[in-house]
């Protein structure tokens, strides 16, 4: 397997309120392979989202790091792209203008941007719906349109920060087999985190399980999906 992320030694400690640290992350490596599906699954606290915060360069870890490609990586932005548990469109935007949004800030000629915005738009299934407003879409449509957003720049990774939890059982469903359509077509490389174990087997070609905070991996539960 060529490794496209590696996460090598990552430890982490925030602040916490009542003075002192807290300690999230445990020294955790592990890597994801170019074109994988991997899924982190782990109790609410054991650090998830703050791994991927760490990966995208949100946040810097106390301890270790993060290469893409081999390549040490210390800044945000690049090659990865990240669908929030919320979705976190503009209200006062329409579809194309929130689709477009990643590009707009890569500088990309708005033709371009639009072109491209309106190919991952009906790819999700959005073809039609560019001039609707968040607030007159569903759920799914709207974690529809973060998704297509996340794709408009071209990643090489996606990471997801459980996407599909504020979605209602059979959206959720729905969602799921499009994420698995999109990632076959597109080969991207993604990083979905969940608490539910059946969506974590279900997706991904391997789950690994956080254990509770400080979060680390002693176990590694390895699911092949593939049906
Ligand atoms: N900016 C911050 N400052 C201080 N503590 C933080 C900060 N962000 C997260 N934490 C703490 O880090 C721990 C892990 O948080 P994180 O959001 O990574 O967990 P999670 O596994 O994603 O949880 P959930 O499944 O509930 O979303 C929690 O105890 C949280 O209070």
């Amino acid at each position: 397997m060529i490794s496209k992320l590696q996460i090598e030694h990552v430890t982490h400690l925030f602040p916490a309120p009542e003075g002192g640290d807290l300690k999230v992350l445990e020294d955790v490596s592990f890597d994801v392979g170019a074109g994988e599906f991997v899924s982190i699954i782990g109790a609410s606290g054991s650090g998830k989202t703050t791994i991927l915060r760490i990966i995208d360069r949100l946040i810097t870890p106390t301890e270790g790091s993060i290469r893409i490609d081999g390549e040490l990586i210390v800044r945000p932005g690049g090659k990865i792209s990240f669908v929030f548990q919320r979705d976190s469109l503009w209200p006062w935007r329409t579809v194309l203008g929130n689709a477009v949004y990643g590009l707009e800030i890569r500088k990309v000629s708005r033709p371009e941007a639009e072109e491209r915005a309106r190919y991952f738009l009906d790819l999700v299934g959005l073809g039609g719906f560019e001039n609707y407003f968040p607030h007159q879409l569903s759920g799914g449509m709207r974690q529809r349109v973060n998704f297509a957003r996340a794709l408009t720049v071209d990643p090489d990774i996606l990471l997801m920060d459980e996407p599909f939890a504020s979605l209602d059982a059979q959206t959720r469903e729905i969602m799921q087999l499009e994420l698995l359509r999109i990632w076959e077509e597109t080969g991207k490389t993604v990083l979905f985190v969940t608490h539910q174990i059946d969506e974590a087997v279900f997706l991904a070609d391997r789950v690994v399980t956080l254990s509770a905070r400080p979060g680390s991996f002693p176990h590694r539960l390895v699911s092949r999906r593939r049906l």
